[in-house]
């Protein structure tokens, strides 16, 4: 059994959008306000850096910067999660060395990015992380990203050490989920990366979700995970299905952290815009963002968690 408490990661943790001010630079102010804006929902937990968080676009700084930002406002509410994965193993060990010295409660790591990496390269990048510090560690496969892809043995490998607790897995087979949580075991964490498949991967063993579109519509996730957990099939359905023409909406837009920053901007939390190559939401399509927002929020409404 591994050491850790492992019930603190279950549920429904926000991956956090960038914050930036008007000149682009990264916003403590604006990271705090949002922070705040999830806890006061009652979201359990926080990913913070990963896609969503633009850390793969951000320096070293900058990353310390925003995790520092977000573990003082609510870093004694909420679990928070350090995405620390940087291309270099240098700054990877560095900021999950920060990430322990402010508190983070588990760092997460991708694979190194643009280079094609052996297994062996991966393993070693991921164990200095693991080695550098005395926190847990969540694994984050994204292969359509990272073109890294994980294998069974080299996943069950790790998941024999204490320290690693789970696997984020934003990949989009359930099949694999499912098999990666066999290998991992029952203390071993499963985290559902696509939203539109939050239900479909609780369902097959996921322990609880990451998501980005978790942002604009938390109560929405925790209503698909309350109906899941009190045993109501056909209304979690429901709930996910809405949920799942609303992203089909937002995917639309050039980019989807540009259009959901806007949402956030028009319910008056400003986090700048998405930095780029991540195109911003063209003028012309405001008035269709605006009413998807509406949308949304008739159904958090309804959806009274
Ligand atoms: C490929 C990708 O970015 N997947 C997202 C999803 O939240 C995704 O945005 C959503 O399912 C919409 O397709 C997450 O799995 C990533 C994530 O949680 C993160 O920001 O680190």
């Amino acid at each position: 059994m591994k050491t850790y408490d492992l019930d603190r990661f279950k549920g429904i943790t926000v991956a956090m959008y960038s914050c930036y001010d008007e000149k682009g630079e990264v916003s403590k102010e604006a990271a705090k306000k949002l922070a705040r804006h999830y806890a006061n929902i009652g979201v359990n937990g926080l990913y913070v850096g990963g896609s969503s968080g633009e850390g793969m676009l951000q320096n070293v700084e900058e990353r310390k910067q925003t995790l520092e930002a977000v573990m003082e406002e609510v870093g004694q509410e909420m679990t928070i999660i350090a995405h620390v994965g940087a291309p270099s193993t240098r700054d990877s060990v560095e900021l999950s060395k920060h990430a322990e010295q402010v508190g983070a409660h588990a760092i997460s790591a991708v694979p190194s990015i643009y280079y094609r990496l052996s297994p062996q390269s991966v393993e070693h990048h991921w164990q200095q992380m693991i080695d550098s510090t005395s926190l847990p560690f969540i694994i984050y496969h994204i292969p359509q990203t990272t073109g890294f892809q994980l294998s069974k043995a080299l996943l069950t490998k790790m998941a024999a050490q204490d320290k690693v607790i789970g696997v984020k897995i934003s990949a989009e087979s359930t099949f694999e989920l499912q098999q990666f949580k066999a290998a991992g075991g029952d203390d071993f964490l499963v985290f559902n990366g696509p939203d539109e498949q939050y239900l479909a991967g609780r369902s097959i063993g996921a322990d609880g979700g990451i998501g980005g579109t978790y942002g604009v519509m938390p109560e929405l996730f925790m209503k698909i995970e309350k109906c899941y957990v009190e045993g109501k099939a056909e209304e979690a359905r429901k709930w996910q299905f809405i949920v799942n023409d609303l992203i089909a909406e937002l995917l639309s837009f050039p980019s989807l952290y540009g259009a959901c920053k806007e949402i956030l901007k028009l319910r008056g939390l400003n986090t700048g815009e998405a930095r780029l190559p991540f195109l911003p939401v063209p003028e012309a399509e405001m008035g269709r963002l605006e009413r998807i927002n509406e949308k949304i929020m008739t159904y958090i409404n309804q959806a009274q968690v």
